[in-house]
Protein backbone atom coordinates (compact mmCIF):
# COMPACT_ATOMS: atom_id res chain seq x y z
CA UNK A 1 0.00 0.00 0.00
CA UNK A 2 1.30 3.06 -1.03
CA UNK A 3 2.08 6.17 1.73
CA UNK A 4 -1.17 8.23 -0.09
CA UNK A 5 -3.46 5.31 0.70
CA UNK A 6 -2.27 4.75 4.14
CA UNK A 7 -2.74 8.23 4.79
CA UNK A 8 -6.29 7.97 4.24
CA UNK A 9 -6.69 4.98 6.65
CA UNK A 10 -7.33 3.77 10.72
CA UNK A 11 -5.43 1.40 11.53
CA UNK A 12 -4.81 -0.88 14.66
CA UNK A 13 -1.47 -3.04 15.11
CA UNK A 14 -1.23 -6.09 17.03
CA UNK A 15 -3.58 -4.03 19.89
CA UNK A 16 -3.87 -5.53 22.98
CA UNK A 17 -6.90 -3.60 25.41
CA UNK A 18 -7.72 -4.23 28.74
CA UNK A 19 -11.50 -3.92 30.09
CA UNK A 20 -11.10 -3.08 33.73
CA UNK A 21 -8.79 -6.03 34.20
CA UNK A 22 -9.70 -8.33 31.66
CA UNK A 23 -8.27 -9.19 28.57
CA UNK A 24 -10.65 -7.79 26.49
CA UNK A 25 -8.98 -6.96 22.70
CA UNK A 26 -5.92 -9.47 22.39
CA UNK A 27 -3.62 -8.81 19.57
CA UNK A 28 -6.47 -7.17 16.74
CA UNK A 29 -5.05 -5.59 13.88
CA UNK A 30 -7.54 -3.88 11.33
CA UNK A 31 -7.03 -1.39 9.04
CA UNK A 32 -10.59 1.12 7.79
CA UNK A 33 -10.34 2.96 5.19
CA UNK A 34 -11.93 6.51 4.54
CA UNK A 35 -14.52 6.41 1.66
CA UNK A 36 -15.83 2.91 3.67
CA UNK A 37 -18.38 1.41 5.47
CA UNK A 38 -16.99 -1.35 7.79
CA UNK A 39 -18.96 -3.02 10.51
CA UNK A 40 -17.32 -4.79 13.62
CA UNK A 41 -19.35 -7.82 14.49
CA UNK A 42 -18.64 -10.87 17.17
CA UNK A 43 -21.24 -12.37 19.92
CA UNK A 44 -21.60 -10.31 23.30
CA UNK A 45 -18.06 -10.05 25.33
CA UNK A 46 -16.25 -10.08 21.55
CA UNK A 47 -14.35 -6.88 22.68
CA UNK A 48 -16.29 -4.66 20.26
CA UNK A 49 -16.45 -1.68 21.84
CA UNK A 50 -13.26 -2.23 23.46
CA UNK A 51 -11.78 -1.72 20.89
CA UNK A 52 -14.19 0.88 19.60
CA UNK A 53 -12.92 2.83 22.30
CA UNK A 54 -9.20 2.33 21.46
CA UNK A 55 -9.39 3.52 18.01
CA UNK A 56 -11.17 6.46 19.39
CA UNK A 57 -8.06 6.58 21.94
CA UNK A 58 -10.49 7.04 25.32
CA UNK A 59 -8.76 4.07 26.35
CA UNK A 60 -4.85 3.32 26.15
CA UNK A 61 -3.81 -0.03 24.79
CA UNK A 62 -2.03 -2.51 26.57
CA UNK A 63 0.41 -2.72 23.88
CA UNK A 64 0.13 -2.36 19.84
CA UNK A 65 -1.14 1.18 18.56
CA UNK A 66 -3.42 2.89 16.61
CA UNK A 67 -2.72 4.61 13.57
CA UNK A 68 -4.70 7.53 12.43
CA UNK A 69 -3.88 8.72 9.01
CA UNK A 70 -0.75 6.90 9.18
CA UNK A 71 -0.03 8.53 12.87
CA UNK A 72 0.28 7.25 16.07
CA UNK A 73 -3.00 8.31 17.68
CA UNK A 74 -1.42 9.23 20.43
CA UNK A 75 1.17 11.72 18.66
CA UNK A 76 -2.09 13.93 17.96
CA UNK A 77 -2.85 16.67 20.18
CA UNK A 78 -6.48 15.95 21.17
CA UNK A 79 -8.52 18.93 19.42
CA UNK A 80 -7.36 17.96 16.17
CA UNK A 81 -7.99 14.08 17.02
CA UNK A 82 -11.38 15.45 18.31
CA UNK A 83 -11.77 16.91 14.93
CA UNK A 84 -10.64 13.82 12.92
CA UNK A 85 -12.70 11.05 14.92
CA UNK A 86 -16.08 11.20 15.54
CA UNK A 87 -18.48 9.18 18.01
CA UNK A 88 -21.42 8.69 18.55
CA UNK A 89 -21.51 6.32 21.99
CA UNK A 90 -24.21 3.34 22.53
CA UNK A 91 -27.37 5.54 23.81
CA UNK A 92 -25.91 8.71 23.41
CA UNK A 93 -28.44 10.73 26.13
CA UNK A 94 -29.12 14.23 24.26
CA UNK A 95 -30.22 17.55 26.51
CA UNK A 96 -34.00 17.19 26.48
CA UNK A 97 -34.52 20.65 26.62
CA UNK A 98 -32.14 21.93 23.63
CA UNK A 99 -33.47 22.47 20.27
CA UNK A 100 -32.12 20.25 17.50
CA UNK A 101 -29.91 22.74 15.62
CA UNK A 102 -28.13 23.62 19.44
CA UNK A 103 -27.61 20.38 19.35
CA UNK A 104 -25.86 19.83 16.15
CA UNK A 105 -23.49 22.76 16.60
CA UNK A 106 -22.15 21.01 20.14
CA UNK A 107 -20.47 19.44 17.30
CA UNK A 108 -18.56 22.25 16.60
CA UNK A 109 -17.79 23.25 20.17
CA UNK A 110 -20.86 25.75 20.70
CA UNK A 111 -21.83 25.70 24.26
CA UNK A 112 -19.08 23.00 25.54
CA UNK A 113 -17.50 26.04 26.97
CA UNK A 114 -20.46 26.31 29.29
CA UNK A 115 -19.32 23.10 30.84
CA UNK A 116 -15.81 23.95 30.65
CA UNK A 117 -15.10 21.10 28.06
CA UNK A 118 -13.48 23.34 25.66
CA UNK A 119 -12.21 27.18 25.60
CA UNK A 120 -14.46 29.03 23.67
CA UNK A 121 -13.21 30.50 20.61
CA UNK A 122 -15.63 32.48 17.50
CA UNK A 123 -18.66 30.86 15.71
CA UNK A 124 -17.34 31.42 12.09
CA UNK A 125 -19.86 30.96 9.16
CA UNK A 126 -18.21 28.16 8.25
CA UNK A 127 -19.72 26.77 11.31
CA UNK A 128 -22.72 27.62 10.25
CA UNK A 129 -22.47 25.95 7.28
CA UNK A 130 -21.61 22.60 8.81
CA UNK A 131 -24.19 22.58 11.41
CA UNK A 132 -26.60 23.55 8.15
CA UNK A 133 -24.46 20.56 6.02
CA UNK A 134 -25.25 18.26 8.68
CA UNK A 135 -29.12 18.91 9.31
CA UNK A 136 -29.80 18.47 5.75
CA UNK A 137 -27.76 15.41 5.05
CA UNK A 138 -29.31 13.85 7.91
CA UNK A 139 -33.22 15.28 6.79
CA UNK A 140 -33.76 16.64 10.34
CA UNK A 141 -33.25 20.35 8.98
CA UNK A 142 -37.29 20.73 8.88
CA UNK A 143 -37.52 19.98 13.05
CA UNK A 144 -34.34 22.14 13.82
CA UNK A 145 -36.55 24.10 16.19
CA UNK A 146 -37.82 21.24 17.95
CA UNK A 147 -36.90 20.33 21.02
CA UNK A 148 -35.03 17.04 21.49
CA UNK A 149 -37.66 15.94 24.21
CA UNK A 150 -40.58 16.26 20.86
CA UNK A 151 -38.12 13.80 19.21
CA UNK A 152 -38.86 10.18 18.83
CA UNK A 153 -36.25 7.58 19.25
CA UNK A 154 -35.70 7.42 15.28
CA UNK A 155 -35.22 11.33 15.02
CA UNK A 156 -33.09 12.21 17.93
CA UNK A 157 -30.74 9.11 16.57
CA UNK A 158 -30.57 11.64 13.64
CA UNK A 159 -30.16 14.24 15.46
CA UNK A 160 -27.18 12.25 17.01
CA UNK A 161 -25.93 11.51 14.09
CA UNK A 162 -25.77 15.12 12.94
CA UNK A 163 -24.26 16.24 15.59
CA UNK A 164 -21.32 13.92 14.88
CA UNK A 165 -21.38 15.14 11.03
CA UNK A 166 -21.26 18.18 12.06
CA UNK A 167 -17.39 17.57 13.45
CA UNK A 168 -16.70 17.04 9.29
CA UNK A 169 -14.60 14.08 10.85
CA UNK A 170 -12.42 11.74 8.83
CA UNK A 171 -13.64 8.94 10.34
CA UNK A 172 -17.30 8.49 12.41
CA UNK A 173 -17.35 5.56 14.82
CA UNK A 174 -20.50 4.38 15.67
CA UNK A 175 -21.23 1.93 18.82
CA UNK A 176 -24.51 0.30 18.23
CA UNK A 177 -26.62 3.04 16.29
CA UNK A 178 -29.42 0.91 15.81
CA UNK A 179 -30.69 -0.23 19.23
CA UNK A 180 -34.09 -0.07 19.90
CA UNK A 181 -34.75 1.67 16.69
CA UNK A 182 -37.66 -0.08 14.49
CA UNK A 183 -36.64 -1.44 11.27
CA UNK A 184 -37.52 1.35 9.22
CA UNK A 185 -35.20 3.45 11.34
CA UNK A 186 -32.43 0.87 11.70
CA UNK A 187 -31.97 1.06 7.58
CA UNK A 188 -32.67 4.77 7.83
CA UNK A 189 -29.27 5.47 9.96
CA UNK A 190 -27.26 2.63 7.68
CA UNK A 191 -28.73 4.30 4.90
CA UNK A 192 -27.45 7.71 6.16
CA UNK A 193 -23.41 6.36 6.90
CA UNK A 194 -23.60 4.51 3.89
CA UNK A 195 -23.91 7.81 1.51
CA UNK A 196 -21.64 9.60 4.33
CA UNK A 197 -19.30 6.94 3.37
CA UNK A 198 -19.62 6.84 -0.69
CA UNK A 199 -19.01 10.87 0.14
CA UNK A 200 -15.41 10.00 1.54
CA UNK A 201 -16.04 9.60 5.09
CA UNK A 202 -14.35 6.27 7.26
CA UNK A 203 -17.68 5.00 8.95
CA UNK A 204 -16.94 2.18 11.41
CA UNK A 205 -19.86 0.67 13.25
CA UNK A 206 -20.67 -1.70 15.82
CA UNK A 207 -23.41 -3.85 14.46
CA UNK A 208 -25.21 -6.81 16.38
CA UNK A 209 -28.05 -7.20 12.70
CA UNK A 210 -26.32 -9.19 10.75
CA UNK A 211 -28.49 -8.39 7.80
CA UNK A 212 -27.39 -4.52 8.21
CA UNK A 213 -23.93 -5.49 8.50
CA UNK A 214 -24.40 -7.49 5.04
CA UNK A 215 -25.23 -3.48 3.40
CA UNK A 216 -21.52 -2.92 4.80
CA UNK A 217 -17.88 -2.92 2.57
CA UNK A 218 -16.00 -4.86 4.95
CA UNK A 219 -17.08 -6.43 8.30
CA UNK A 220 -14.48 -7.08 11.27
CA UNK A 221 -15.75 -10.32 12.86
CA UNK A 222 -14.46 -10.34 16.57
CA UNK A 223 -14.29 -13.41 19.10
CA UNK A 224 -13.05 -13.37 22.34
CA UNK A 225 -11.05 -10.87 21.94
CA UNK A 226 -9.58 -11.73 18.58
CA UNK A 227 -10.48 -11.43 15.12
CA UNK A 228 -11.84 -14.33 13.63
CA UNK A 229 -12.47 -13.27 10.35
CA UNK A 230 -12.60 -10.13 8.09
CA UNK A 231 -13.11 -8.46 4.22
CA UNK A 232 -16.49 -8.85 2.09
CA UNK A 233 -19.70 -9.72 3.88
CA UNK A 234 -19.35 -12.63 1.27
CA UNK A 235 -16.48 -13.57 3.13
CA UNK A 236 -17.06 -13.35 6.35
CA UNK A 237 -20.68 -14.16 6.66
CA UNK A 238 -20.14 -17.75 5.55
CA UNK A 239 -21.54 -20.51 7.87
CA UNK A 240 -18.44 -22.32 9.63
CA UNK A 241 -17.55 -18.52 10.83
CA UNK A 242 -21.07 -17.94 12.25
CA UNK A 243 -21.18 -21.40 13.74
CA UNK A 244 -17.17 -20.59 15.13
CA UNK A 245 -18.28 -16.87 16.90
CA UNK A 246 -21.93 -17.25 17.72
CA UNK A 247 -21.96 -21.54 18.17
CA UNK A 248 -24.88 -21.06 15.23
CA UNK A 249 -25.84 -23.10 12.41
CA UNK A 250 -26.79 -21.30 9.80
CA UNK A 251 -27.30 -20.71 6.03
CA UNK A 252 -26.50 -17.96 3.95
CA UNK A 253 -28.17 -16.65 0.64
CA UNK A 254 -28.49 -13.99 -1.32
CA UNK A 255 -32.43 -12.42 -2.48
CA UNK A 256 -32.39 -9.83 -4.75
CA UNK A 257 -28.51 -9.48 -4.44
CA UNK A 258 -28.90 -9.29 -0.86
CA UNK A 259 -27.05 -11.49 1.37
CA UNK A 260 -29.20 -13.13 3.97
CA UNK A 261 -28.29 -14.95 7.26
CA UNK A 262 -30.94 -17.55 8.32
CA UNK A 263 -29.99 -19.17 11.74
CA UNK A 264 -30.98 -22.72 12.03
CA UNK A 265 -32.89 -24.33 15.14
N1 LIG B 1 -14.76 -2.67 33.27
C1 LIG B 1 -14.68 -3.96 32.99
N2 LIG B 1 -14.17 -4.83 33.90
C2 LIG B 1 -14.05 -6.13 33.63
N3 LIG B 1 -14.43 -6.69 32.46
C3 LIG B 1 -14.96 -5.89 31.53
C4 LIG B 1 -15.12 -4.50 31.73
N4 LIG B 1 -15.67 -3.97 30.62
C5 LIG B 1 -15.84 -5.00 29.76
N5 LIG B 1 -15.41 -6.16 30.31
C6 LIG B 1 -15.42 -7.46 29.65
O1 LIG B 1 -14.68 -7.38 28.46
C7 LIG B 1 -15.27 -8.17 27.45
C8 LIG B 1 -15.47 -7.36 26.20
O2 LIG B 1 -16.40 -6.33 26.45
P1 LIG B 1 -16.95 -5.40 25.29
O3 LIG B 1 -17.98 -4.50 25.90
O4 LIG B 1 -15.84 -4.78 24.57
O5 LIG B 1 -17.65 -6.47 24.34
P2 LIG B 1 -18.70 -6.25 23.19
O6 LIG B 1 -18.30 -7.16 22.09
O7 LIG B 1 -18.85 -4.81 22.85
O8 LIG B 1 -19.99 -6.82 23.89
P3 LIG B 1 -21.56 -6.47 23.70
O9 LIG B 1 -21.92 -6.96 22.33
O10 LIG B 1 -22.20 -7.31 24.76
O11 LIG B 1 -21.73 -5.01 23.90
C9 LIG B 1 -16.55 -8.72 28.04
O12 LIG B 1 -16.34 -10.06 28.42
C10 LIG B 1 -16.82 -7.86 29.25
O13 LIG B 1 -17.47 -8.58 30.28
Amino acid sequence: MSREERADTLEAEALHVRAGSFPAVRGVSARFQAGQFAAVIGPNGAGKSTLLRALLGLTRPESGEVRLLGRPLRAWPRPERARTLAYLAQGEALPPDARVRDVVALGRGAGAWKWGLIPTRPWTQADEDAVTGALTRTDTLRFEDRRVSELSGGERQRVSLARALATQPRFLLLDEPTNHLDLAYQLDVIRHVRCEAAGGLGVVAVLHDLGLAARADRLLLLHQGRVLAQGTPEEVLTPPHLHAAYGLRARVTRDAGRLLVIPED
